[in-house]
């Protein structure tokens, strides 16, 4: 069980500008065409995608994964990657690592960048290098630790400090599938994001419950401003709430 160790040791190294979160510098096609893939964010949907070093892609974001050490973090994105669970003993990210997804969003290749950040405090440093250029932040709590969720003031504080001010940012209930090990209502979860007007859903890395949905409606919404088209005004929370399963439906 060395897959955090190893990759996420070397990873912290990293500088943070390392691996652009738009495509720049990540492949020999996002070079020679900087007019489709731009720090901004702008789409050429009428151009052939360019291509990374493993995928075809339009438009490239940089997502952040936060929140406390054990909340889920890196089997979210494990799940949402490759489908699978990382059961078994846990062990903590050092520093910090990424791994990239293609989604077909309407018609255009977007590329998520998505960084797992460790939770743990000595590394918290590291991560603050990294907000400035995250285009998204999906903030994690754990249902079954009540300290992970009393702590999500704490992170958007954080977040408002070192985070862009547009960052798109949604707050996550993770091990919705835990139900015996539950301590945080799916309700509390529902006020906290409204107090702070953020999209909020449950999910679990386990089943799989909304993972794919959470990053999908990120990437909706950045492929929506970017493109800027006033008349299609996206509207994250009512996506969410529109194609969001409920924890019942899901239970592993
Ligand atoms: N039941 C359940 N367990 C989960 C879920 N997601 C993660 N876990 C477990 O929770 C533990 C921590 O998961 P990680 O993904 O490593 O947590 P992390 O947030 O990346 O932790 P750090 O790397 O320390 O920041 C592991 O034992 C996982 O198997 C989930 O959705 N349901």
């Amino acid at each position: 069980m060395s897959r955090k160790k190893t990759a996420k040791g070397k990873a912290a190294t990293r500088s943070p500008s390392a691996g652009s979160p738009t495509g720049r510098g990540t492949g020999k096609a996002a070079r020679s065409s900087p007019s489709i893939v731009q720090m901004n964010g702008v789409v050429h949907p009428s151009r052939p995608p360019v291509s990374s070093s493993s995928e075809f892609y339009d438009i490239s974001f940089k997502v952040m994964l936060v929140g406390d050490s054990g909340v889920g973090k890196t089997c979210l994105l494990v799940r949402f990657k490759d489908g699978a669970f990382l059961a078994g003993s846990f062990i903590s990210t050092v520093g910090i690592d990424f791994r990239n997804k293609v989604l077909n969003i309407d018609g255009v290749k977007v590329k998520l960048q998505i960084w797992d950040t460790a939770g743990q405090e000595r590394f918290r440093s590291v991560t603050h290098a990294y907000y400035r250029d995250a285009h998204a932040l999906l903030l994690l709590y754990d249902v079954t630790n009540k300290t992970s969720f009393d702590n999500i003031q704490a992170w958007l504080t954080e977040i408002h400090e070192y985070a862009q001010q547009d960052v798109v940012l949604m707050l996550l209930g993770n091990k919705a599938d835990a139900t015996r090990e539950r301590v945080v209502k799916r309700e509390d979860g529902e006020r906290l994001a409204k107090e702070f007007g953020v999209p909020f859903m449950e999910t679990s890395a386990r089943s799989g419950l909304n993972v794919e949905l959470a990053f999908t409606a990120v990437a909706k919404e950045l492929k929506h401003r970017s493109t800027k088209e006033p008349s299609e005004k996206f509207k994250l929370q009512e996506y969410v709430n529109k194609e969001m399963k409920s924890t019942s439906c899901c239970r592993s």
